[in-house]
């Protein structure tokens, strides 16, 4: 495989992939946007349009090429042979008569979760992302800006340890690149890292420190210059200096819940563990006798903020996942529940 394709980020996890023909004949590229009957893909010497056959078209719109994807070439490089398995993937469930699933991104490395030093802080909006993080299978880092406007920046990183003893977090000045060093660190030769957080928080104002200058949008690859300082833009991925690579989608910036489902209980893990501890399977902690729950927020160790937040997202995820399919298991999940607690109550 050529360097350049290490550039925009292939890792052995790809190129593992690939079987003995492949690895002699094909070429790899990596979709750096997708439009309606075909994606642009780079391929490490150029970026250009590949059409999409019908036959993708019948294909769920999962296994279809997103951004930042790993697609195999035939040997004419002109055609799109096969999708890569995915490392990471966002997407976004909208739910109608069925179920829609829209692919945002794929194979990100790192998600910057980015909040503010002051009233923009907010512990619950932070879960969801996590949650988001943790269901897309990237890690997440957090990143405080604005600290140069608050006397005590500390504080909120003792907030985000009371969500998560070992979450990653970057406190910073935006415009300053020596707060920057950090973050830095996180956007290494080939990873490929995403930003989201709400409006105004700085988003963009990290990714142009963080570029040095301003970002090209061209697609034709530059050489680094002896000082390395070139950005180069392929579409929605963005070379940064430092060898890493930001992947920058409209949708990324609107992320909502999708479906959460096993990352919740991840992220919720504490609440979960506590529940284990109720003397009833289906406690619901408001005021059943022996709740583990209940009696770690009178004791001050659980945040009852955290079980409201953790409940508004177990309800929104319900509200996602109403297949007919999945009801009628949902149905017989309860039933179980309820035969399991009346043999409960029968016991004691
Ligand atoms: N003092 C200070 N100002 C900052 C910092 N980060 C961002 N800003 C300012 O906050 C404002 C908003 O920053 P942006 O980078 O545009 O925010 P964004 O997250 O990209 O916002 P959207 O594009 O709306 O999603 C700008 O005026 C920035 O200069 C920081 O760390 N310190
Ligand atoms: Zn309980």
């Amino acid at each position: 495989m050529t360097p350049e394709l290490a550039d925009l980020g292939l890792a052995p996890f790809f190129t593992r992939q690939l079987n003995e023909r492949e690895l002699e004949h094909a070429a790899l590229a990596r979709v750096t946007e997708v439009q309606r009957s075909g994606v642009v893909a780079h391929d490490g010497r150029d970026e250009r349009r590949y059409a999409l056959g019908g036959s993708w078209f019948n294909l769920p719109a999962e296994e279809r090429p997103t951004v930042g994807d790993w697609v195999v070439l035939n040997e004419a490089r002109d055609k799109i042979q096969r999708l890569l398995e995915r490392k990471s993937v966002f997407k976004r469930v909208a739910v109608g008569s069925k179920i829609d699933v829209q692919l945002i991104a794929a194979n990100i490395d790192t998600l910057f979760i980015v909040t503010s030093c002051n009233d923009e802080f907010n512990e619950s909006r932070l879960e969801r992302y996590l949650a988001l993080a943790a269901e897309a299978g990237v890690e997440p880092v957090l990143v405080l800006t604005k600290a140069d406007l608050v006397e005590d920046a500390d504080a909120y990183r003792d907030r985000v340890r009371a969500i998560g003893a070992h979450l990653p977090v970057e406190i910073v000045n935006s415009h300053d690149m020596k707060s920057l060093q950090g973050v830095l660190a996180w956007v290494g030769k080939g990873m490929t890292v995403a930003l989201v957080g709400s409006s105004g928080v700085g988003k963009s104002t990290i990714v142009n420190s963080l570029s040095g200058q301003v970002v090209l949008d061209t697609g034709a690859i530059r050489e680094h210059d002896a000082k390395g300082r070139h950005t180069t833009s392929f579409r929605s991925l963005h070379r940064l200096p430092g060898g890493g690579l930001l992947l920058d989608v409209p949708g990324m910036r609107e992320l909502k819940v999708a479906q959460l489902d096993d990352a919740l209980s991840a992220v919720f893990a504490d609440v979960a563990s506590l529940a284990d501890n109720c003397r009833f399977r289906d406690c619901e902690h408001n005021n059943e006798p022996g709740c583990a729950v209940r009696a770690a927020i009178a004791a001050g160790t659980l945040d009852e903020r955290r079980l409201r937040n953790y409940r508004k997202l177990l309800r929104e995820e319900a509200r996602h996942t109403t297949s007919l399919a999945d009801q009628r298991h949902r149905e017989k999940q309860f039933a179980r529940v309820v035969q399991q607690s009346i043999d409960l109550k029968r016991r004691h």
